[in-house]
């Protein structure tokens, strides 16, 4: 079912509403036909919004008119629109509280509620399924690289990215209360984690175990009160979980940044008076120099790529090319992820995706948002 986000216009003074919603598409009705179904958002009236409702100013239903007070109608779908301090907001994460993620989430929006999920499929179908309005999920990292499945899950999934975060994580190794470094004889942690923050393990001559994610390991070591296990983890996780701070900064690199994407099923309204970026994901066609046409469509109007990703494309591995030298070739077959330093607002980046569009086999536009620029 594809989303599309609406805005029926109108002055306030004029006697007209204002009202944004967004249309279900793909939807069938009983006889199978497809039709569309508006859900309103959130309506903005002028004072004689009365006579665009239809109703009387003793508020009964003027007959006749076609439209009855949205009001009165029952609303199962409809929500609130948020302010922008995160107050309400629903952010489903994969992780427990107190993982790095739900920290990244609080920093960008520090009022919102957080929903822990197991998953980071999980944490889009929250979104897909009303129960949150928005995921945040972590995409790569200044030391680790990409984080691939995610990039994955944004292609599988319709949701449209609506914002970054980038987070400095701060690893500190954690304890059950009394224990001292030198008891430990293993360490638990997020893969990441554990990678990041190398060098103290090594000297403490400690085993690396994996855990999902940070928060869930030190859950672990304070609920099963182990005693010669540590954990590598955020202060906020040793808050929440009764655990000791036994060092702190631990990691390897000082300025060790994720970055984390906010994901929310409508896209937001791109801009030009603050900086912005697109990310977008797209194939091409087998042959020589495909590739940097594709980049030059960026480079040619001034366009700075910020990432670029290769993946392949797991439906279709493989691609069969007839070459007349070798007889027939295989190759893989691979999406290309690119983010870039434009708004869709700006006609640069119409130009540069109408450029593309004219050669690229397969091109879908993930997001257009507002960097973050706080680091
Ligand atoms: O385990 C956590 O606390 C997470 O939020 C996940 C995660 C990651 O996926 O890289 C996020 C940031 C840190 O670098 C370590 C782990």
């Amino acid at each position: 079912m594809a989303l599309k986000c609406v805005a029926v216009m109108g002055w306030p003074d004029s006697g007209r509403s204002i009202a944004s919603g967004v249309v279900f598409n793909g939807v069938r009705n009983s006889n199978g036909e497809p039709r569309k179904i508006f859900v309103s958002l959130g309506r903005f009236s002028g004072p004689a919004d009365n006579q665009k409702t239809g109703k009387s100013s003793t508020g009964n239903d003027v007959p006749g008119k076609l439209c009855r007070n949205l009001v009165s109608l029952p609303k199962p779908l409809t929500i609130s629109v948020t302010p922008n301090d995160g107050t309400q907001v629903r952010i489903s994460f994969k992780g427990s509280p107190g993982s790095f993620t739900e920290d990244a989430a609080l920093k960008a929006y520090p009022n919102c509620e957080t929903i822990p999920c197991d998953e980071f499929e999980e944490a889009f179908k929250a979104v897909e399924l009303w129960l949150a309005e928005k995921a945040i999920l972590p995409i790569e990292n200044s030391s680790g690289g990409s984080i691939h499945h995610n990039y994955d899950l944004l292609l599988r999934h319709r949701l449209h990215i609506v914002g970054e975060v980038q987070f400095v994580a701060n690893f500190c190794l954690l304890a059950r209360p009394g224990i001292r470094e030198e008891k430990l004889k293993c360490v638990l942690s997020h893969p990441q984690a554990l990678a990041s923050s190398d060098i103290v393990q090594t000297q403490l001559g400690v085993a690396r175990e994996n855990i999902d994610d940070t928060a869930s390991a030190a859950q672990y070591v304070a609920s099963n009160g182990l005693r010669d296990a540590g954990v590598v983890a955020s202060a906020r996780a040793a808050e929440i979980y009764g655990l000791n701070i036994l060092a702190d900064r631990i990691q390897d690199d000082p300025d060790n940044i994720t970055r984390f994407l906010v994901l929310a099923r409508d896209p937001i309204m791109p801009r030009t008076d603050k900086p912005f970026k697109t990310s977008i994901v797209f194939t091409l066609d087998e042959g020589p120099g495909v590739l940097t046409k594709a980049l030059a469509v960026f480079a040619l109007r001034e366009i700075n790529l910020t990432k670029i990703e290769s993946r392949p494309q797991k439906m279709r591995a493989l691609r069969v090319v007839d070459d007349s030298n070798t007889g027939r070739a295989k190759y893989f077959d691979y999406l290309f992820y690119i983010d870039f330093e434009a708004s869709m607002a700006d006609p640069r980046a119409q130009n540069a995706l109408g450029h593309l569009q004219e050669f690229a086999t397969f091109l879908r536009i993930l997001g257009c948002y507002p960097m973050d620029t706080s680091l």
